[in-house]
């Protein structure tokens, strides 16, 4: 399976990636913290080399023991998962233990490695990927915040229909932006290099669920009704930083200058989380990137997103929850106030694989169930994602929809050739 491979093959390869990342900084560490600096790069490393081992060994897995805020949660749910096993299965282990949950062990141990290490425990191993990711798409962002710009300033002389082709266009750009993470490409450069904004209509035929007109009727239906100080709150949990996070703000600067929404709150990850997931840092420092680019339309986008947050019309958001394994029906028992903070969205975008596979549980749904029931009771409020399929999963399909994919293209559902906005809630 494709769970299998991931495994095998790609996970080690990122912890390689992630060794040698550390390795090469070993001159700024003992520029900064000296002999000690060393000293941790060392630790870290050897942490991450015996995390690897575990794994390509397939070690049963080991209870967290660095004191954090989501140590205690993530050790009960590793005996949650032996729990679920006979005693003559023996002790759960890397390679017979669900995909999703294995996987974000991983990512949480890699984490674990550096916060053990101190002085470098602030390090983020994923940093420079992410980086260069947004640099090498320097072309397709440039072209994104013009096309923006462009649009805001005619953007009152739309009509209902024009207003709606430039969302649907937006969104579609946010949909494909969703291509280039990192941890699929092993960790990889994976940058936005073929041109996204000039292949909207070669790239339609891709989309396999398309709900863009729920989303339409609902928020511009949220504008006709609003009363005059109310608020139309937009949900969006994040994805990856670098290109995909551009399109995701640019779609969200859209929200506003159109009145669709007015307030965007934002999702990201509180730790350095599959690769190329957007934390905190990297969605100010890619602000901050933007707006200070020497081209006129792209800085001018980053003075309006900075003058957003400062406005509290974008607000970004931490929760630890988004880096737990848990599949989201499980949120309301772990992270009630999360839930009910969601509770407040009049609309929740889900950016990513990563994310779909915790919506429906990563189980192994009949192509034809209904999203509403993979989701498991999860229904804060209406909700839709935005995803390229990255992984063997897929509800909501017509009946013999996925059987006849898969009948002519094997990995139709991993290469993220194809996409979905598969929506769930009121219509
Ligand atoms: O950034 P995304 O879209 O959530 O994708 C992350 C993806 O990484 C993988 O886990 C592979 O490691 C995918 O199958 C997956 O879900
Ligand atoms: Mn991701």
């Amino acid at each position: 399976s494709f769970a299998y491979l991931t495994i095998k093959d790609r996970t080690p390869q990122i912890l390689t990636k992630v060794i040698d990342t550390l390795h090469r900084h070993k001159s700024e560490f003992f520029e900064k913290h000296g002999e000690e600096g060393v000293e941790a790069e060392k630790k870290a490393i050897s942490l991450l080399s015996k995390l690897r081992n575990e794994l390509q060994t397939d070690k049963p897995f080991i209870p967290l023991v660095e004191k954090f805020v989501d140590t205690d949660i993530w050790n009960q749910y590793l005996e949650y998962q032996q729990s679920l096993l006979n005693e003559s299965d023996g002790k759960s282990r890397w390679f017979y233990s669900p995909w999703l949950f294995v996987e974000c062990y991983m990512y949480r141990r890699i984490h674990e490695a550096i916060i053990q290490s101190p002085p470098i425990d602030y390090f983020d191993v994923f940093k420079e990927s992410k980086e260069q990711n947004f640099y090498e798409s320097q072309e397709s962002i440039i072209a994104l915040c013009t096309l923006l710009q462009q649009l805001i300033r005619t953007i009152e002389d739309l009509d209902e229909k024009q207003l709606k082709d430039e969302f649907f266009k937006l969104l579609q750009i946010s949909l494909w932006g969703n291509k280039c993470d990192l941890s699929f490409s092993g960790g990889e450069s994976s940058s936005q290099d073929t041109d996204v904004l000039n292949s909207l209509e070669d790239l339609k035929p891709f989309i396999l669920l398309n709900d863009m007109e729920h989303l339409w009727s609902l928020l511009s239906n949220c504008k006709k009704t609003r009363e005059k100080a109310a608020v139309t709150r937009v949900y969006i949990v994040l994805d990856n930083s670098g290109f995909e996070l551009v399109t995701d703000l640019v779609l969200a600067n859209f929200l506003l200058s159109s009145e669709l929404a007015t307030e965007v709150h934002f999702y990201g990850k509180t730790i350095p989380w599959f690769v190329s997931d957007t934390t905190i840092h990297d969605f100010n420092w890619l602000i901050e990137q933007v707006k200070h680019s020497n081209h006129k339309w792209m800085s001018k986008c980053g003075a309006d997103w900075e003058e957003y947050i400062k406005m509290g019309k974008w607000v970004y958001h931490n929760h630890i929850f988004w880096t737990l394994p848990h599949e989201y029906c499980a949120m309301p028992q772990v992270a009630p106030d999360l839930y009910a903070e969601l509770q407040k969205a009049h609309l929740i975008l889900f950016k990513g694989d990563l994310n779909y596979r915790k919506l429906t549980g990563d189980r192994k749904w009949e192509f034809s169930v209904p999203f509403h029931q993979a989701l498991n009771g999860f229904h804060p409020a209406p909700l839709c994602t935005i995803r390229t399929l990255k992984a063997e999963i897929q509800v909501g399909l017509q009946p013999g929809q996925g059987e006849q994919l898969l009948a002519s293209e094997p990995s139709w559902w991993t290469t993220g050739k194809y996409g979905i906005f598969q929506y769930d809630g009121p219509l």
